[in-house]
Parts: C-alpha cells; sequence; structure tokens
C-alpha cells in the first residue's frame, strides 16, 4: 500500500485540512473553498473539486457550526484581524442562519399546505465605511445559510435583471389597438412575484440608489417581495435615512425607507478601519503618472509581456451587450487596453462594464483626467466601472494624470452645458439645483471614496493572483 493510501484522509478531514490551509494563505480563499461563494463570486471550481471529494454535496455546514464559529476559527488562524464590530454583526447572523434552516416563502409540499406558512424572520440592512468587512460577513453568512432557495447579488446586477423583466414583461404585453384606451398595467407586482419564487434569502452587496429609474420602483418591489416571504440581507456605504440623498424627486422614494426598515433590522458595522489599506505585499507597479518619462511606452511593453502569454493576436474586439455593439479598440486574449475615454467618456453603463469583467481578467485604463465636477458623468462610470471589476476580480494597470486620492476634486464649478440645459428641463433655478446629488456631485464624491479604496486593494499581490483566470475552467 503506498504511503498516500495509508494516510488517506476522509473526504470531510481532507476538506477540512484545505480550508485551514487556506486560512493561512488568505481570507478569501476561505470562501473559496465554500461551495457557492469564491470571495465575491458564484465559483464552479470550488463547487467541484467539492464534488470530486465526496458525491454528496456539501457545505461548510459540515465544518463548521455556523458562521460565527466559522469567522472565529479562521481569526484563530490569524488570517483575519479580531474585530469586535464584525464579532457582533456576526453574532446577529449566526442566530438569522438558524432561524433560516429549511425556512421557504412558498409551499414545498402537499402536506406543508395544510399549515399555515410560517411567520419569515426580519432581514437585516449592515451599513458602514469603506473596507470595515460588510461583504466579508455576509458572503460568510451566505454561505452557510442552510435554505433551498437562496440568492446572493450585486445591487446594480440585480436592478438591471429588474428593468430587463419589466421590458420583457411589457414587451410580451397585447398591443394597443388603433383608436382604443390603452390599459395601464402594473408590471411590479408580477416580476416581485416571480423573484419570490426564485429565492427565499436575497443577498444584496452594495445597496445603493443612485438612478431615479430604481428610485421610483423600489418601495412597491420590495413591499411586494416581502410581503411573499423574501428575508434581505444587505450591505451599503449609507445608513438607509440617507438613501438616495439630494436625488431627484425624492420625496416619492422616501416611503421605500420606511418600508425597509420595517423588514430589515439596521446593523451598523464601523470599526473606522479600511482593511484594504492594510500593509499588504503590493503586485508591482500598477499605478502610474502622465508625468513619468515615456510612460505610454513603459505601458506597451507591459502589455505585449502579458499579450505574448495569450493565444491570439491583438486587435479591437466588438463586444455585444443588449444588442448595442462597443467596440475596444485593443485587446489580446483576456487582456484589453483602454483609454479613459474609449471606457467612461461615452455613454457606457453597468451593463458594459460587467461583459468587459466577464470577457477581460486584465484591463489597461489609460490617461485618466482630473476628474472635476466638470466631468461628474464620467467620474459616476469609473465608479460603475471599478465596482464591476473589483468584484469580478479583473487586474487593472493604470495610467493617470493625478496620484489615485487626488484623482476626484470638486472644483465647484456648474460651468457644464449638460447639467444647465437640465436644470432648464426641470424648471430648476441654479441656486436650488446645487443640493441636487446629480449636480453637486457630492454623490460621486461620496462614493469615490470606494473606489480609492478598491483600487488600493486591487495592487496588492493577493488581489493579482486571485484574478489570474487561466487555471480556471472556462464557463
Ligand atoms: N477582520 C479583518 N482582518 C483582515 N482583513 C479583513 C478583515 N475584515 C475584512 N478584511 C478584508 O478587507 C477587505 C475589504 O472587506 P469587504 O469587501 O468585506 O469590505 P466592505 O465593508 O464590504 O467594503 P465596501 O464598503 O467598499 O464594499 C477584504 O479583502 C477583506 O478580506
Amino acid at each position: 500500500m503506498s504511503v498516500c493510501g495509508r494516510m488517506r484522509m476522509s473526504p470531510s478531514a481532507l476538506l477540512g485540512f484545505k480550508c485551514l490551509f487556506a486560512a493561512r494563505f488568505s481570507s478569501r480563499r476561505i470562501l473559496a473553498c465554500l461551495p457557492g461563494l469564491s470571495g465575491r463570486g458564484y465559483s464552479v471550481e470550488a463547487q467541484q473539486q467539492q464534488q470530486v471529494l465526496d458525491e454528496r454535496p456539501r457545505g461548510p455546514q459540515d465544518l463548521y457550526s455556523g458562521p460565527l464559529d466559522h469567522y472565529t476559527s479562521i481569526i484563530r488562524e490569524g488570517a483575519l484581524k479580531e474585530d469586535e464590530h464584525q464579532r457582533a454583526v456576526m453574532l446577529t447572523l449566526d442566530q438569522l442562519h438558524q432561524t433560516l434552516r429549511g425556512y421557504s416563502n412558498t409551499h414545498t409540499s402537499l402536506f406543508s399546505r395544510l399549515f399555515t406558512k410560517p411567520e419569515p424572520p426580519n432581514g437585516y440592512y449592515i451599513y458602514g465605511d469603506v473596507g470595515t468587512g460588510k461583504t466579508m460577513v455576509m458572503d460568510m453568512f451566505y454561505s452557510h445559510v442552510e435554505t433551498e432557495k437562496k440568492k446572493r447579488v450585486h445591487f446594480h446586477g440585480f436592478m438591471l435583471d429588474v428593468h430587463k423583466r419589466i421590458h420583457r414583461l411589457k414587451q410580451s404585453m397585447p398591443k394597443r389597438k388603433a383608436g382604443k384606451m390603452s390599459i395601464s398595467y402594473d408590471p411590479i407586482a408580477p416580476i416581485a412575484e416571480e423573484i419570490s419564487e426564485e429565492a427565499a434569502l436575497l443577498c444584496f452587496d452594495e445597496f445603493q440608489v443612485t438612478d431615479i429609474a430604481d428610485a421610483m420602483i423600489l418601495k412597491q418591489l420590495f413591499e411586494n417581495l416581502f410581503l411573499k416571504g423574501v428575508v434581505v440581507v444587505a450591505t451599503s456605504n449609507r445608513p438607509p435615512q440617507d438613501l438616495y440623498k439630494n436625488g431627484l424627486q425624492r420625496v416619492n422614494f422616501v416611503p421605500f425607507i420606511a418600508v425597509l426598515q420595517r423588514y430589515c433590522q439596521t446593523l451598523r458595522l464601523d470599526s473606522g478601519i479600511d482593511y484594504r489599506r492594510r500593509n499588504r505585499p503590493s503586485a508591482g507597479k500598477l499605478y502610474f503618472l502622465s508625468s513619468e518619462p515615456d510612460v505610454q511606452a513603459t505601458l506597451d511593453k507591459k502589455f505585449d509581456e502579458l499579450a505574448f502569454k495569450q493565444n491570439d493576436i491583438t486587435r479591437p474586439r466588438i463586444m455585444n451587450v443588449n444588442n448595442r455593439k462597443v467596440r475596444l479598440e485593443k485587446a489580446c486574449g483576456s487582456i484589453v487596453d483602454c483609454t479613459f475615454e474609449e471606457l467612461c467618456d461615452r455613454p457606457l453603463g453597468a451593463s458594459d462594464y460587467l461583459e468587459v469583467s466577464r470577457l477581460f481578467d486584465t484591463l489597461f485604463i489609460r490617461n485618466i483626467p482630473l476628474l472635476t465636477l466638470n466631468k461628474k458623468a464620467q467620474a459616476r462610470r469609473l465608479i460603475t466601472l471599478v465596482d464591476a471589476l473589483y468584484d469580478h476580480k479583473v487586474r487593472v494597470v493604470i495610467l493617470a494624470d493625478h496620484p489615485l486620492e487626488e484623482l476626484f476634486v470638486l472644483d465647484g464649478e456648474h460651468g457644464h452645458d449638460e447639467s444647465n440645459i437640465l436644470m432648464d428641463d426641470l424648471g430648476l433655478q441654479r441656486d436650488e439645483a446645487s443640493s441636487l446629488s446629480i449636480f453637486s456631485g457630492s454623490e460621486e464624491m461620496f462614493a469615490f471614496q470606494r473606489t480609492v479604496s478598491r483600487l488600493t486593494e486591487m495592487q496588492t499581490e493577493e488581489y493579482w493572483i486571485q484574478g489570474d483566470r487561466s487555471a480556471k475552467p472556462k464557463v
């Protein structure tokens, strides 16, 4: 018998060993060895590893008694720092995880139809400063929940999906006959019903409201979801009462806040520590300044070195997003070299950036200018782009006119033509409009702190290694 044969571990012990080994290496890796989660996203690789070990699909519940036990064990291993604020949130989420054991918002069998449905437990809305570990605690909770129907989504992606469903439903409605009055039809309730059939637990990362189209439907959508027994856990940088702060027509949005607070208890997670700024080994120089000599040539060389390992030639690429063609001038395999103008100076949005993140594992962003109030729309796009890249662990190489921390400044000028036209269209005086976030840039300034924090982590060696898709199976 081989040494391996004699020493063979039981599948669960082997999985436990893998997890403990991973804990020493990285906290994200811990999540990576859990089914369904790889840091922030869904990991097919983790699931496949799991199934090789054992026919029975297994979860972290086989290793830990719950998310709190899991958190404690990673702290013990030294991969995470003890944080009393995180522990308090974990304790609460641990209790919810126990309450949700076997929870369903629909009747699963004929037998269950004979009984009244259980009262759904309250969810949680976790908010706090950037990098304090909100997503990490939520993901750890999520990976332990033993509910048949659970979904973990990025809020942006979720709302895009909702708007797509609304569009699809409206398209499927019978067309109005000439000369007949159109029948008013409310698509939100059936869509909420559809979503509630897919998920009894919805975990939202990055709950934020910046879009008036989202703001106007949230109350009805969430009220219907809650009435259908969907339990919501969300993370956000804003307390509920500050959502859509200074947004257009906010009076129509405000009732949503009360609905959210009725069904989700607010938890603050704010240790004051941005863990992304911990001293961690760097991946090498990935942020360049345009004032550096021959910097464009340096980036060309870096691109060529990475492109050399690709099984492709350098060529333009055309992405197909919602039946629109988006052309990117320079790409090679999974690497794409763009200018800021190409990505953020055009009318692109979250769905385009999600497609970039899906297709490429490395993105060069050249020539980022100083982002002033006049470039507010471009700054907003950069924020959305970095959120998408970070969530998909896409690596970035940046060339900018200013250091990261000084990239976005509010210069107080309202000189932009587009803003003036919009103010006129809305019949607003300049003074009146200056308090609205779409004109003041305050929302972008606030969100940009997250961008800075994320781009800081994106320059670490750990992030660069995690972003390597070459060894991962293509899905
Ligand atoms: N207690 C801790 N010790 C060490 N690292 C930690 C700890 N908590 C979180 N981190 C790390 O800090 C980084 C940021 O965590 P996370 O993404 O959960 O923050 P966040 O609060 O969701 O940030 P944002 O508001 O920007 O979305 C992650 O890489 C995470 O692994």
